[in-house]
């Protein structure tokens, strides 16, 4: 665009005559035909989104170039498949480089073919009008990577096993065709279930529901202490459709025989690989044999699937269809298929743990990008670090941790949602599906304790396509676990020090060892006060302010001075 006009749309006025020699010094001369051509050789992209407003560039899903489906949208006969689904880029035309390629793997027999839009999902299953008008007014134009996917094959009743890099709209990608396939709301008790490892995220995915349901009469349960009470009640339990809840509470209701799930058709486990660990497989097993439906269709969801994870989840899955999404450059040397692009990230060496501290308090005495996630690895050093924060005068800091009530937890996380808390410190808790969309920042204080949860973790930023930073100090009885966690960041496009690269690779003991490393409870060994003691500190400080400044105003207008600004 024309700089004049630029300005002028911008409600500038420009006498063009009085200033035709400085308006000369703008105009592009019509014998550089290469700055030209450019100019107008890229006529779409002029059209499209600003980068920043692009969202979901990398993620977007799209039909593939390459593939020939047949009337019903499957493929012929492939067995196993991989496609670049990126749109075509006029990158090759241009200087830049070329943008990170978006690469889908889908393994299992007779895989749909993927919808590259909304629309062409409600021509090839019908879906529903009122589906349809909460995605748009919930601003979902286009489906994402794992969406344009995973829907089809969920729509076609099949099994499946769906990796894709955390913030990528996993939520929706089960939501929808769950929703889709409950059609009217009829008596019976429940034929969805939806598990999730925490409180929050159950809580999160419930809200997802109810948007995509909203206005149609399904009863969408989040299954809590009062809910499994007042589904006691055998009227009230057959009128639900869908349960969102985490395994324990619905255990609980199992075991006592208050709920039984011999209706359901659809069960997903989200976070696939946390809910098939050794705290929650015993639970997770007596929900899927409770599923006792010989129809029932069974998801698994995770940003990670680690190999013992993967095993499990397809031995419960019935002829499953495994996908996985990720960026192709990364995917070939990746052993994880996690690639986290769009968050810059970097490594912090600070000696010790007593440098932990005075370096975070420089980080934040500086500018910085609120909302802030910082991660710590126990929750008295959540505590610990969160009243240290406030002591030092750090505004709006806040914590969130499984050691506090349901009311604080539920507070906190209303706080975050409203962009109160600027600096949020938690632990593993917040690690997981946990989408605040503005989180800029994540700060790993304590080094994670696997490479699962460094992937989970900084995902709490850069999420619908956005950009993030994560940065994670690491200590020196960190040093062992240095370089699992640089090759994901060099997988992810980011940086790292070569002598990082250069490390001896840690044995598998080691690395077991990872969440081992011993730290004690409170951030500053010296500090022994506690939380109370911290928010009168700040109380005095502020107070102390306060009147310092009213006697120096008080001095000053004695004085005769600053009396326009009274
Ligand atoms: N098609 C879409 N278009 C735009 N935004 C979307 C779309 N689908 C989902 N989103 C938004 O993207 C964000 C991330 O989605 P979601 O929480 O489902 O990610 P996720 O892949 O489950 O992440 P995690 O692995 O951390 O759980 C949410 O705010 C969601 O509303």
């Amino acid at each position: 665009m024309e700089t004049f006009q630029l300005l002028s749309r911008g409600g500038v006025k420009f006498d063009k005559n009085r200033f035709k020699d400085d308006v000369r010094l703008f105009t592009v001369p019509r014998h550089l035909p290469n700055i030209k051509q450019k100019a107008t050789k890229r006529p779409s992209k002029a059209k499209e989104l600003p980068a920043e407003l692009d969202f979901f560039k990398y993620a977007r899903g799209g039909a593939p170039a390459k593939r020939k489906a047949d009337a019903s949208g499957h493929a012929h006969d492939e067995k196993r498949r991989k496609v670049d689904d990126e749109e075509e880029s006029d990158a090759e035309s241009s200087s830049d480089p070329p943008p990170p390629r978006h690469r889908v793997t889908a393994k299992g027999s007779n895989v749909p073919s993927p919808a590259d839009s909304f629309g062409a999902l409600k021509e090839r299953y019908h879906l529903s009008s009122h589906i349809l008008s909460n995605l748009s007014s919930n601003g979902f134009k286009h489906p994402t990577g794992i969406q344009s996917h995973g829907i089809p094959i969920l729509l076609e009743g099949r099994d499946l096993a769906a990796i894709s890099p955390t913030g990528t709209g996993k939520t929706l990608a089960y939501v929808l065709p769950l929703l889709h396939a409950l059609r009217a709301p009829t008596p019976g008790g429940a034929r969805a279930v939806i598990l999730a490892p925490t409180k929050e995220l159950a809580h999160q995915i419930h809200n997802e529901c109810l948007r995509m349901a909203h206005g149609r009469k399904w009863r969408v349960v989040l299954f809590s202490k009062a809910t499994a009470a007042s589904l006691k009640d055998k009227n009230a339990r057959d009128k639900v459709d869908v349960i969102v809840s985490t395994p324990l509470r619905l255990v609980a209701a199992l075991q006592s025989g208050t709920l039984d799930l011999n209706n359901v058709r659809h069960l997903v486990l989200d976070e696939a690989d946390r809910m098939l660990d050794a705290e929650f497989l015993t639970q997770v097993q007596e929900i899927v044999a409770a599923c006792t439906h010989p129809e029932v269709q069974k998801a698994v969801f995770s940003a990670t699937l680690p190999a013992g994870a993967e095993k499990i989840a397809m031995g419960m899955l019935r002829d499953p269809i495994r996908i996985v999404v990720g960026l192709k450059h990364v995917f070939i040397l990746s052993l994880l298929d996690t690639p986290l692009p769009l968050i810059a990230q970097t490594l912090t060496y600070v000696s010790d743990e007593s440098s932990k501290l005075p370096t975070l308090l420089q980080y934040l005495s500086q500018p910085y990008n609120p909302p802030v996630v910082i991660f710590v690895s126990s929750q008295p050093r959540a505590t610990s670090l969160a009243e240290e924060l406030i002591i030092n005068s750090i505004p709006n800091v806040d914590c969130l941790h499984a050691g506090l009530t349901k009311k604080e937890r539920e507070d906190a996380v209303a706080r975050m949602r409203r962009g109160e808390s600027w600096v949020m410190v938690s632990t593993e808790v917040m690690a997981r599906g946990m989408d605040f969309k503005g989180v800029r920042e994540v700060i790993n204080y304590d080094f994670p304790t696997s490479v699962q949860s460094y992937i989970h973790r900084i995902g709490r930023t850069g999420r619908a396509g956005r950009e993030g930073k994560a940065v994670t100090y690491f200590t020196n009885d960190d040093a062992p676990f240095l370089k699992s966690i640089a090759n994901v960041i060099l997988q992810s496009g980011s940086t790292v020090p070569e002598w990082i690269l250069k490390l001896p690779k840690a044995s598998k003991m080691k690395r077991k060892a990872m969440g081992k490393v011993q730290r004690g409870e409170f951030v500053d060994k010296a500090r022994t006060i506690g939380r109370g003691d911290a928010i009168r500190k700040r109380d005095m400080i502020a107070g102390s302010k306060r009147r310092k400044e009213k006697a120096e105003r008080g001095g000053r207008q004695e004085k005769g001075e600053g009396m326009e600004d009274e």
